[in-house]
């Protein structure tokens, strides 16, 4: 590399240890290849996180869906996990995406929307550091073959029976596993990527689901396109969603307990979902994209 090679800017962030490499992109010039994003994600090789966000104007995106919503929201959060594959939607992230707009002027509001892969989504600051977003609606990904007891599918982890699990739909997939009691959570092997069947055909994130008692689960996630990550914002949303539908479809707000923190999850009207939680900003830097 030589001395003039192009200096670019980024911040690095979390919200509750699901971390992300954001990249300005204000002139919308610059759109990232898959290979520069995992460059960037990479924890050995470059700056490291479980995902990468491009700050684009929504207006400048080159993609119709994303376009479509630049009267509705100003910034579109372009989504990249760890391994260069795109994701359609992000809830950390979106909280994420939100703190370093306020910080950088970008918005100025208490309440604003963003956009995403997954339609436009509002995000609302209840603090200095917990920041709430709508999700949006949620559904039950194949409700048509959901047996008696509320599952549609097999998730095998190496070592274990068959597990039982449900599929959400967030925008972006999820299938969430009821852990029966034998099953240790904490001591749940998650190096190798399970089998979901039936799942879907661009892959899944994983959630292995304890209820604590009341309105209360704990959870680990094994993210689509990462790996194991310290939580998951669509993923606790998934839990609480899935959890809430085995009990009966009782209780509308939700604690998740994940590595990296705590998580609440709303039900709100019309089959929406909010998720809220604390988002820092920890870092800034210039790197360089090969
Ligand atoms: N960590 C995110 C989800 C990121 C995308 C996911 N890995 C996918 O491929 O769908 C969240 O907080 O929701």
């Amino acid at each position: 590399m030589g001395p003039m090679a192009d200096q670019t800017p980024f911040t690095k962030g979390h919200g509750t240890e699901n971390d992300f490499v954001l990249v300005p992109d204000l002139e919308g010039s610059r759109p990232l290849t898959s290979a520069q994003a995992a460059r960037l994600a990479d924890r050995h090789a470059g700056i490291g996180g479980d995902g990468v966000i491009r700050v684009v104007p929504t207006a400048l995106a080159d993609e119709a869906l994303v376009l479509q919503q630049a009267g509705a929201a100003r910034w579109f959060m372009d989504y990249r996990n760890a391994d260069g594959s795109v994701a359609e939607m992000c809830g950390n992230g979106t909280r994420v995406f939100a703190a370093y707009l306020r910080r950088e002027g970008l918005e100025t509001a208490d309440e604003f929307a963003i956009a995403t892969r997954a339609g436009t989504k509002v995000v609302r600051f209840d603090g200095p550091d917990l920041i709430a977003v709508n999700l949006g609606p949620w559904r039950l990904a194949q409700p048509h073959i959901a047996d008696a007891e509320g599952f549609d599918a097999l998730v095998h982890v190496e070592g274990h029976d068959p597990l039982s699990a449900l599929s959400v739909d967030l925008g972006n997939p999820h299938t969430v596993v009821a852990l029966p009691e034998s099953v240790d959570l904490d001591n749940l092997d998650l190096h190798h990527p399970p089998v979901v069947n039936p799942g879907p055909e661009h892959g899944t994130n994983i959630e292995f689901v304890r209820p604590m008692g009341p309105g209360h689960v704990r959870m680990r996630v094994r993210e689509r396109g990462v790996g194991e990550t310290r939580s998951c914002g669509t993923g606790a949303a998934a839990a609480a969603i899935a959890t809430r539908f085995w009990a009966g479809d009782i209780g509308d707000s939700w604690t998740v307990d994940v590595l990296g923190g705590r998580l609440r999850v709303r039900m709100l009207p019309g089959q929406e979902v909010e998720l809220a939680g604390p988002a820092a900003l920890v870092a800034d830097g210039t790197t360089t994209l090969a």
